[in-house]
């Protein structure tokens, strides 16, 4: 009986980390070379990534990043299967620009962003966290949509989330969360990407910031002499010359590791997670809002330099199955993961074709 291991993944090292616990690693196919961007939570988070590859996986658009498979491994963890983005975030492109993007840039990104939102729009589903560090540039240039951990069915009564930053005031006083929160958003990254800062980073109390959001007609200065207008994002007159001039084309990622750098600002989301003493104050509501993983992730560590070892042993016989796209995450030299095999059409674990070794996965032709 013929035998092939599918695909045996190296992992490199670490590409971001949220607040959630949620850690982004650039892994390599071991045959290929091919790079793929792996999102993995442990057993708290992994329910929360697991809705988030459902999501995914139902989309199909180049301007939102695709997911490959996943797998839920045997201590609970749980993973992702992503494109790798060989431009990083748009936050990282902010940083390596000297802080901020030139407007053709900012055009073309928010353009693509806007297409990427009228797909899901028309879907009848919501980003809900839309921001520079949640586009990702990939190979050929262009800004795709990622981290879809706070997105919703229009209709959804799901709790609302998001960065408090992005909100938009119907988000913000805990109304409704739709496809115009979604443009509020992007208007808002539009002034992160134009100044390197998030919105409202002038007020160093998230809280104040957020009421101000809700309860008063403030908007981010940047976004209004911009004109990015909340209602028609394709039809506003900055983001429809981006769609139309076709005046900036980034140059195509190179596919290779891209250091990320954080250009956002910490001290912003420190009261986040302060204790409110009064029951039924407005602004416990609105700290109540913000999403778990919307903090920023922690770019100083250490971790993810894992060396991985491939050792593989032949496997009996085991019954086929109907696969679709296989991944082998052979087991690592510390350890600590266990190895199995991924299929898109099967999110549980190991494929019925596959069979797991103390160290690997072999997996029978079909
Ligand atoms: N496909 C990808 N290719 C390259 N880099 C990626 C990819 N996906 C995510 N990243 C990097 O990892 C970071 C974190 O990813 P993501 O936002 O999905 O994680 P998260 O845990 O939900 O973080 P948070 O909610 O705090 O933003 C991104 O800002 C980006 O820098």
């Amino acid at each position: 009986m013929d035998v092939a291991v599918v695909k045996q993944l190296r992992r490199i090292r670490t590409l971001g980390r949220g607040a959630s616990g949620a850690v982004v690693w650039l892994a390599s196919d071991e045959a290929s070379g091919e790079l793929l961007a792996v999102k993995s939570a442990a057993a708290g988070g992994a329910a929360q990534l697991e809705r988030e590859g459902s999501v995914l996986t139902g989309l199909c658009s180049p301007h939102i990043i695709p997911c490959l498979g996943s797998r839920a491994a045997e201590c609970g963890e749980y993973q992702l299967f992503l494109e790798f983005a060989p431009g990083g975030s748009l936050a990282d492109e902010a940083a390596r620009s000297g802080g901020c993007l030139p407007e053709p840039a900012i055009r073309a990104y928010a353009g693509d962003v806007a297409r990427g939102l009228e797909y899901l729009h028309a879907r009848s589903l919501v980003h809900g966290e839309v921001k520079a560090r949640n586009v990702v540039i990939g190979g050929d240039g262009r800004a795709r949509l990622t981290d879809f951990g706070c997105a919703r069915a229009v209709d959804s009564l799901l709790p609302m989330g998001g960065t408090p930053a992005f909100m938009a005031p119907e988000v913000a006083r805990g109304e409704e969360q739709g496809p115009a929160s979604d443009v509020w958003a992007l208007g808002c990254t539009v002034v992160e990407m134009a100044t390197g800062r998030a919105p409202w980073s002038d007020m160093n109390d998230l809280l104040a910031a957020v009421h101000r959001i809700g309860y008063t007609a403030a908007v981010p200065e940047e976004a209004a002499q911009r004109q990015v207008h909340r209602s028609a994002a394709l039809g506003s007159p900055f983001v429809a010359s981006a769609a139309a001039a076709g005046d900036y084309k980034a140059a195509p990622a190179k596919q290779q590791y891209t250091s990320p750098k954080s250009t956002l600002q910490d001290a912003l989301w420190d009261s986040d997670t302060d204790d409110e003493d009064a029951d039924e104050t407005p602004a416990e509501r609105i700290g109540a809002l913000a999403c778990g993983n919307s903090a920023l992730p922690d770019w100083d560590s250490e971790d993810g330099w894992i060396d991985v070892c491939h050792q593989v042993h032949r496997g009996a016989d085991s019954p086929p199955a109907d696969v679709g796209y296989d991944l082998v995450w052979p087991e690592e030299s510390d350890a600590e993961r266990e190895p199995s095999a991924v299929a898109a059409d099967d999110s549980n674990g190991i494929p019925r074709n596959a069979v797991v070794t103390d160290s690997s996965i072999w997996q029978y032709s079909l």
